[in-house]
């Protein structure tokens, strides 16, 4: 799938997304940050990327993700946990930085911080009803179905 990009920023000329190995799922992306951003703990930051993507398609959505190591070893996570990008949006992609971890981390101009996926969508319409068909499911839920 080919997506229109913007270079917001001309030091991500040479640095556009790009999957790591040809089995990635996500695509990094960088902090474009004039100097480094230290977060203390708890702190939250939105922070550029420099780059803008249409994907034009509402099949179509991104999704930016945390990346593992960051927010395993460094509490380097999502403000909004996970980022959903419209298939209309056409401004910069944005990346709510949240330190969630017990250290300062500090941010370097161009560091990859975050993870984008591309994903299908279905857009859905209602229809009303009173009832629903049986399930064998019906309406249990919240560990209804145990533990083991
Ligand atoms: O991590 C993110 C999340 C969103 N966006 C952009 C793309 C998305 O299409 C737009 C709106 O996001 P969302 O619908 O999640 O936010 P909202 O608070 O509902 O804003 P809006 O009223 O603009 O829809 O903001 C980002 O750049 N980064
Ligand atoms: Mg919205």
């Amino acid at each position: 799938m080919n997506i229109d990009l913007k270079i917001l920023d001309p030091r991500m000329a040479g640095l556009l997304p790009a999957y790591a190995t040809p089995g990635s799922a996500g695509l990094d992306l960088r902090a474009c940050l004039d100097g480094p951003l230290r977060l203390e703990p708890n702190a939250c930051e939105l922070v550029p990327t420099g780059i803008a993507i249409h994907l034009k398609d509402p099949g179509h959505a991104a999704l930016i993700l945390p990346r593992s190591g960051l927010g395993h070893r460094h509490g380097l996570v999502l403000g909004n946990l996970v980022g959903l990008i419209d298939s209309d949006y056409q401004g910069q992609l944005m990346v709510s930085a949240w330190n969630r971890g017990t250290g300062a981390y500090t941010l370097q101009p161009l560091e990859r911080l975050a993870q984008l996926v591309i994903v299908p969508v279905v857009q859905a319409s209602f229809r009303v009803v009173d009832e629903f068909p049986p399930s064998s499911r019906g309406a249990g839920g919240y560990g209804s179905t145990g533990t083991r």
